[in-house]
């Protein structure tokens, strides 16, 4: 369990609660395309309403560099916040963030109402976490609630510099569920306990190999990393993404994962194209007899029965990262059949964020999975084993 203080911990009737929510959501032309972000943050907000305290949201969107941005407005989503609250919440427009009109709007408030503060990164301050701008959100409340798990591995002004001038900084249930399912998923695993890797690179997923290869059963490899492991081992790769670099650390990491008795599964054979389009032509091969001018695109239907096999028998699953370029439909299918074999099984399966999360949404199968993470960067920084500052910043219980 998470020790920190939290919501729980705390009286809020009457009080100003400034809440640091990941409202950074996806926009087209104004609109929300993806609000699992809002839903996740609902239940802390009910909790402060249902208790009294004047609720003051802000979150960054995107990266507007310091700048107002019209486009980068976090208007839209106190239009679909109110919706999803069947309560008004009012948007406190200010291009300062913490300006006149913000807090004319905050000392306006009667307990149990809500606004939501403009992008904080309208504000060059909040990306460097500097003093002045914490300070002017501190000044806003009484009490500081984090619950921007997506926001987490950053150290800002709105998550971590502004705990410094409040007297009282706790953790919102959305942080809460978020570290507890990661944290007992790593930390206190119910096994077999299988970790699933994709994706595009070795390199950006080194530290979670090596903090994963300590505690997993099985170390699933798949995606475009595979093929590095692929040449390593002598492998013919093609045209198919590879890490030149980090052959060597291939080979270690499969010493160790044999040292240690972790099963470390690599694809088996691959669908390859001609070309990284969905025109492409296709045809399935042997992993490490991939011909030249052609590259890897997804794993082939023998790796996929490796796979889910190996799912099927566990009691933790963690995925991280897509088994081929699942944007194509033609190269979706390795992806799509191991979202649906952690959705058929018993086991407590846990979606990191970011590409994977969106694949398992996309497909339906976001209500099957224990918990899909709304954090990307946060959630792999945390199955690095990495401590995040937006966390460490909050009061210990
Ligand atoms: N075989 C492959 N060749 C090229 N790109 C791939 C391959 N398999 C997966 N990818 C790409 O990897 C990207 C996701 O990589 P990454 O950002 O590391 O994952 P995540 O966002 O889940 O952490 C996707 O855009 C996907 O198309
Ligand atoms: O969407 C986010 O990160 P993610 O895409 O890694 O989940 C967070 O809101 C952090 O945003 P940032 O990467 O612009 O600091």
């Amino acid at each position: 369990m998470l020790n920190k203080k939290s919501v729980d911990d705390i009286n809020v009737k009457g009080k100003k609660v400034l809440v640091r929510c990941d409202f950074n959501v996806p926009l087209i032309d104004g609109k929300i395309t993806d609000e699992n972000r809002l839903v996740a943050a609902l239940p802390t907000i009910k909790k402060l309403i249902a208790d009294g305290g004047k609720v003051i949201l802000c979150s960054h969107l995107g990266k507007p560099k310091g700048e107002p941005k019209p486009e980068l407005s976090l208007a839209p989503v106190a239009v679909r916040l109110s919706e999803l609250l069947g309560q008004e919440v009012k948007f406190a427009a200010d291009p300062e963030v913490v300006g006149a009109n913000a807090k004319a709007a905050v000392e306006a408030m009667k307990d149990g109402e809500v606004i939501l503060l403009e992008n904080t990164r309208y504000r060059a301050e909040e990306t460097k976490n500097g003093e002045a701008f914490s300070k002017e959100l501190a000044s806003l409340c009484d009490v500081f609630v984090n619950d921007a798990f997506g926001t987490a591995h950053r150290a800002h002004c709105s998550n971590v510099g502004v705990t410094e001038f409040v007297d009282t900084a706790v953790v919102g249930y959305l942080m809460q569920k978020e570290i507890d399912f990661l944290g007992n998923a790593v930390n206190n695993p119910e096994r077999p306990f299988v970790a699933i890797l994709g994706g595009a690179k070795v390199s950006s997923k080194i530290s979670v190999i090596e903090n994963l290869i300590d505690k997993v059963d099985t170390l699933i490899i798949g995606g475009g990393m595979s093929y590095t492991f692929c040449k390593a081992l002598g492998g013919k790769i093609g045209t198919s993404l590879c890490e030149d670099d980090y052959l060597q650390y291939a080979l270690d990491m499969l010493k160790k994962a044999e040292e240690k008795g972790v099963k470390l599964l690599l694809p088996v054979d691959n669908i390859i194209g001609d070309d990284f389009s969905n025109d492409a032509n296709t045809q399935v091969v042997k992993s490490g007899e991939i011909p030249e001018g052609w590259e890897g695109m997804d794993i082939g239907p023998d790796t996929e029965k490796i796979f889910c096999d190996a799912v099927a028998d566990a009691k933790t699953v963690v995925w991280n990262g897509p088994m081929g370029c699942f944007e194509m439909p033609k190269f979706a299918h390795g992806t799509e059949a191991v979202a649906k074999a952690l959705a058929q099984t018993d086991a407590t399966t846990i979606i990191g964020g970011g590409d994977s999360a969106a694949a398992v949404n996309q497909l339906g199968y976001g209500d099957k999975m224990t918990h899909i993470s709304t954090g990307g960067g946060a959630s792999l920084e945390f199955l690095e084993g990495k401590e995040l500052p937006g966390v460490a910043a909050a009061n210990n219980k």
